[in-house]
C-alpha cells in the first residue's frame, strides 16, 4: 500500500489567460497530492474563467482587475473556505503558480516535497533561461534582490519568481500580501522575519517573457513601483520596531 501524499491546494492568479490556462491546469493536476486547483480570474476580458471552469477548476471571478497580489489573496480565501467545509485538509500546503506555464506547469511539483517533509516553509522555483529575448535591464530584479538582502541578509537568486509553495505557517506569516507586483518580495521578507526557512528549487518551467515593447516597459515600471513600495513599508516597520 502506498502512503497518500499530503494535500496541496494550487492557486493560479490569471488575467487574460484563456489561451494558456487549460494546459496550465492540466499540468498542475499531474502533481501528486493536488486536491484542488483554484483559478482566480482577475477581471479578464477574455474567456479565462469559462475555460478554467470547463477544466474543472474552482473558479473565483473578480469583476474588475485587482492586480496579482489581490488575486492571490482571493485564492487563499477560497482555500480557507474549502478547508472550513471539510473539502480540503487544514494542513494542506498552498502552491502558487502563474497561469502562463502551460505544459511545463507540472514541474512546479518539485516545490512540494521540501515543504511536506518540513525541510522548508517556503520553496521558490528557480527557472532556466527562457526562450525568446528578455527586454529588461535587470532594474526590477536588482532592486528586489538588493532590497531583500538589505532587510534580511539573504540573497535570492530570482527574487521575482512567483512559483511558490507555502506551509500553513508560511501562509500565516506572509499574509496579508504586499500589493500588486510587490507580493513576492514582501512574502520573502515576511517569511524570513517570522523565523521561517526558504529553499530555492530549480524547476524546468517555461513562461511568456516580458519583451521590450512599450507595453512591457510600462509593466516593468509597475513592477518597480510595487517592489519599491513593498520594500519601503518593510524598512519603515523595521524603524518603528515591533508593535
Ligand atoms: O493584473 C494581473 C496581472 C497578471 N496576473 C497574473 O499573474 C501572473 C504573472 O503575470 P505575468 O504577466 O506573467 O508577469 P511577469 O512579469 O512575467 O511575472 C514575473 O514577475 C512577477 C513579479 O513582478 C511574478 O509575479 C511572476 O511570477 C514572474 O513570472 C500570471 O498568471 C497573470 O495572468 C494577475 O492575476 N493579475
Ligand atoms: O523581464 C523581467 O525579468 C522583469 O519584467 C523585470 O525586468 P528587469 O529586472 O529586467 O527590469
Amino acid at each position: 500500500m502506498t502512503t497518500p501524499s499530503p494535500a496541496v491546494a494550487v492557486v493560479i492568479p490569471a488575467k487574460d489567460e484563456a489561451s494558456r490556462i487549460a494546459a496550465t491546469i492540466r499540468g498542475v493536476r499531474t502533481i501528486p497530492g493536488v486536491a484542488t486547483v483554484v483559478v482566480v480570474d482577475d477581471g479578464s476580458s477574455d474567456g479565462t474563467a469559462t475555460v478554467a471552469a470547463r477544466e474543472g477548476a474552482e473558479v473565483v471571478r473578480l469583476a474588475r482587475n485587482h492586480g496579482k497580489a489581490d488575486a492571490m489573496m482571493s485564492g487563499l480565501g477560497r482555500v480557507t473556505g474549502l478547508q472550513r467545509v471539510g473539502r480540503l485538509a487544514r494542513d494542506a500546503a498552498v502552491l502558487f503558480a502563474d497561469a502562463d506555464l502551460e505544459s511545463s506547469a507540472g514541474a512546479v511539483g518539485a516545490l512540494v516535497g521540501p515543504v511536506h517533509r518540513g525541510e522548508a516553509d517556503l520553496t521558490i522555483a528557480i527557472l532556466p533561461t527562457q526562450r525568446g529575448t528578455a527586454g529588461g535591464h535587470g532594474l526590477v530584479v536588482g532592486l528586489a534582490r538588493t532590497g531583500i538582502e538589505e532587510l534580511t541578509g539573504w540573497t535570492p537568486t530570482q527574487p521575482l519568481s512567483g512559483m511558490r509553495c507555502l506551509s500553513p505557517a508560511a501562509v500565516e506569516a506572509a499574509t496579508p500580501f504586499a500589493r500588486g507586483w510587490g507580493v513576492e518580495v514582501g512574502m520573502t521578507v515576511d517569511v524570513l522575519d517570522a523565523g521561517l526557512t526558504i529553499l530555492e528549487v530549480p524547476c524546468d518551467l517555461h513562461h511568456r517573457v516580458t519583451g521590450s515593447d512599450w507595453r512591457s516597459q510600462v509593466h516593468r515600471a509597475a513592477q518597480y513601483r510595487d517592489v519599491a513600495l513593498a520594500l519601503g513599508v518593510r524598512r519603515l516597520r523595521r524603524r518603528l520596531g515591533p508593535g
